[in-house]
């Protein structure tokens, strides 16, 4: 699945977008993505206008409970605020979106003059000290689909503005994350709230079987999910400051060993029937109720950072 769309004609989808917006909306500075059943970041915009996917040329309709399909446009912040522009749901490869449909909305937020850009996202725990409802500032990434020929920036350079070889030891935006912490101070959110982290990507749609996610964890990785990383690689190759907040919605299931079956049917041919283990299974319902209950706390950290930026902090 390589980059497919070198070449985006930008016009039509800058000429839609704009003319749904006052003109002091048209160039917003923080572009948000919204992750699974977290829409609700953006409630706190000002002056909002809502502008469906479907009369965007360029954009698909995302297909996934927990996103909506709609460009969120307003103000945030204390004062005139800050114009942003939020996606409200996002495109995952698993869809069937191609790579390039996937990252397109993050390069038109750079059209439309994005430097700084907040991503979110659900994912699953990997590391026994980072529980469910943690909110993990990306610090590092694992892409597995990226070592494996899926990487969204494959094909031709797309203009000698974007690098060739983009290096993403520095992907991670030191200042957005310090803001971050900075901001939770300012919440008086207990240390526990926020933690640092290594994201893996992985395709999905599946969750992880025990073994992959074991095999993930011995990697480094300390949460993984299904996005993100396309639209952190698009973002930085078109030059914004790329911060992710992953929630985490629920463990990866990693029993420390496996129940022999051999040794239950022994016990069974000895005289004991033994009942078929309960094994614990993630379901996206689970992953939707938690970010519903974190929703107020994400928001409240996105708000912070937006004002904290303001003031130059
Ligand atoms: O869009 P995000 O990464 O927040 O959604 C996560 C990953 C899958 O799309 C889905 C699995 O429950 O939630
Ligand atoms: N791959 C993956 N994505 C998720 N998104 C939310 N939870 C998970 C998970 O456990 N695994």
């Amino acid at each position: 699945m390589g980059n497919d769309d070198i070449s985006p004609n930008y016009v039509p989808t800058i000429a839609a977008i704009h003319a749904g917006l006052p003109k002091d909306l048209q160039n917003p500075q923080l572009g948000i993505i919204c992750g699974s059943g977290l829409s609700g970041l953006v409630e706190d915009l000002r002056d909002t206008v809502i502008i469906p996917y479907g009369t965007i040329p360029g954009f698909s309709n995302s297909t996934v409970p927990g996103h909506k399909s709609a460009l969120a446009f307003g103000r945030l912040g204390s004062g005139n605020g800050v114009p942003v522009v939020a996606m409200l749901g996002r495109f995952h490869p698993y869809e069937g979106h191609s790579m390039s449909s996937v990252v397109f909305p993050v390069r038109v937020m750079a059209q439309l003059g994005v430097k700084d850009l907040i991503i979110t996202n659900a994912a699953g725990s990997l590391n026994p000290s980072i529980p469910v409802g943690t909110i993990v500032i990306i610090h590092d990434h694992i892409a597995l689909p990226n070592l494996t020929g899926m990487n969204p920036l494959l094909g031709p350079q797309r203009s000698p503005n974007h690098l060739r070889f983009l290096p993403l030891s520095d992907a991670y935006s030191f200042e957005l994350r310090r803001l971050a912490f900075l901001a939770a101070n300012k919440l008086n959110l207990d240390d526990s709230a926020l933690a640092e982290g290594t994201y893996a990507w992985v395709s999905g749609p599946t969750y992880e079987t025990p073994a992959e996610g074991r095999f993930l964890r011995n990697a480094g990785a300390d949460v993984v999910g299904m996005s993100t990383i396309p639209e952190v690689l698009a973002g930085r190759e078109e030059g914004l400051n790329v911060m992710v907040m992953s929630l985490v919605t629920n463990f990866v299931v990693i029993p420390d060993q496996y129940r022999s079956i051999r040794a239950e049917v022994k016990a069974e041919l000895a005289g004991q029937r033994v009942e078929a283990p309960e094994v614990e299974v993630v379901s996206h319902a689970d992953v939707l109720t938690i970010g519903k209950e974190k929703a107020e706390v994400m928001k409240g950290l996105v708000g912070q950072i937006v004002e904290l930026r303001q003031l130059n902090v």
